[in-house]
Order: C-alpha cells, then structure tokens, then sequence
C-alpha cells in the first residue's frame, strides 16, 4: 500500500539502503498501531472460534475482521503488491483498479509466514504487551471491535515488515551470487543465516525501537501520559519476533531462490 520505496523500480526495490529505510519507517507504523491496541484490555474471547458469535462465521472475532478487511482491500490491488502477503488467500478477489506493471524483482516462491506470524501475535506478544490490570468486560461494552481493529493494523504492519525480508534476502544475493549459489546448492541454511545476519544492524534496530517506544509512548506536553506502552515489550517483540522471523523469510526465500536459473 503506502510504500516509500517504489517497487515498480526495480533499483529502488533492491537498494539495501532503501529497504532499510523502508523497515524504519515501518517501525514507527509497527510501535503506534502497538499503542493503539494496547489502550484496550486482552480481550482474550475476540481470539476464540465462536468467542462471540458470528452469523455465518465459525472464526473468531478478530479473525473475520482481518479476512473482510483483506477481502476489501484486494478489491484495491493490495495483494498484487509484492510486498503484501495475505493472512486468508482465499477472501481475495479481482481488484476494481487497473493492475499496476510490477517487474519481476523477486523470484518465484511461497513463502509466508503470516500463520506463525498470528499465532506469535496472540500467544506470546499480545499478552506481554496488554496491561494486564483491565480486565475483558465482555462483548457488551465497545472494546472487542476496537481491539481487533487495532489487531488487524498490527498483523498488517508486522507481515509486510517480516516478509520485507526477502528484498533484503534478493539484494544481498545480488550482491554475492557466487556465495549464496553455493551455500543454496549444499542447503547450508546455517551458513545462510550467518550470511545474511548483519548484528551491527540489528544491535542498532534495538537501541532505536526502545527509544522509539519510550518518546512514542509519551506525551511531551503531558507529564501524567507515560508509557502508553511498554518499550521493553516491544523491543522484546523485536528481538524475539520480527528479527528472527524476518531471517527466517530471507534463509527461506534465498533456498528457493536458483529454482528455474541456470544454478539449479
Ligand atoms: C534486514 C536485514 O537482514 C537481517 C535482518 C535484520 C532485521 O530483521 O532487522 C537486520 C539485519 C540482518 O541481520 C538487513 O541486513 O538489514
């Protein structure tokens, strides 16, 4: 949808510095979407099947929001993005816009992570991130609509930030075919991983995610409106989530990545 790097240009699309420029700015989309929801209690029931009842739905809450949206929002082209992957592939239909001409920019693959992406979302990242002094007050008052609204944002945001990883995994390939072309051909995906691990950048992504949440978090004008959301659990979110899943899509993406060249 609203990417800063055009990727209908192919040397945008692969300029590492420009990819990363792209994951920083998705930090800030990543962090506020993350103060968003967690004004709201758990909510725990918006994430059970038949939680609250659906006609014509057996998923949950959270779940037929997100599917709808994505069904909408194919209706406008998003998932011909190539940076875009959908949660239910199956909601999608023909766009009402004119197709955009994408270049072929990544190679055939099906990576997607966005079923773990979810389930990481609600087992592990929610619960740390919610305050755990509001309790759910039951569908009866407004907040499971807002907070799976916020729910969707936040899965949105975290599946392009994650799936970014294979125009990083592309443009370092590009940097070192020979290197990468022998480490896919033994299925070395140890030596992958250590090959596309920059820890420098990484280090630097964590020092600026906790200052990110800290001032985001605040208000400047505002004494009283602090820690709107818990740093530590978003740099947590960071270094024990987007990071290693983002490696993962690289290390994934590059293994596919000779299918159809002359190196298979
Ligand atoms: C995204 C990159 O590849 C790897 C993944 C990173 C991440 O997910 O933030 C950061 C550095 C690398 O270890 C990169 O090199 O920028």
């Amino acid at each position: 949808m609203d990417a800063a790097i055009d990727l209908t240009d192919r040397s945008q699309a692969l300029d590492l510095a420009n990819i990363r420029a792209q994951l920083i700015r998705l930090e800030d989309t990543i962090t506020f979407h993350l103060i968003e929801r967690v004004q709201f209690p758990l909510n725990q029931t918006i994430y059970v099947p038949g939680g609250v009842r659906i006609p014509g739905s057996d998923l949950s809450l959270m779940d037929y929001l997100l599917r709808e949206q994505e069904r909408l929002q194919s209706r406008v082209r998003r998932y011909d993005s190539p940076d875009e992957h959908p949660f239910f592939p199956d909601a999608l239909e023909e766009p009402i816009l004119e197709p955009l001409e994408y270049p072929e920019i990544l190679y055939a693959n099906n990576v997607n992570l966005n079923h773990t992406i979810k389930q990481r979302y609600i087992e592990e990242i929610l619960p740390s991130a919610c305050p755990n002094d509001r309790v759910d007050r039951g569908a009866s008052q407004e907040n499971y609509g807002s907070s799976a609204t916020c729910d969707v944002n936040v899965l949105q945001a975290l599946s392009r930030r994650i799936h970014f990883g294979k125009f990083v995994a592309e443009s370092k390939f590009q940097e070192n075919p020979e290197k990468f072309v022998q480490l896919i051909k033994t299925k070395d995906k140890k030596g992958i991983d250590e090959a596309i691990t920059n820890m420098k950048v990484e280090l630097k992504i964590l020092e600026r995610i906790k200052m990110k949440a800290e001032t985001y978090g605040s208000d400047p004008a505002l004494a009283e409106y602090r820690n709107k959301v818990d740093a530590d659990a978003v740099v947590s979110l960071y270094k024990n989530t987007i990071i290693p899943l983002t490696k993962v899509v690289e290390v994934e993406y590059l293994m596919q990545r000779l299918k159809g060249t002359q190196w298979e």
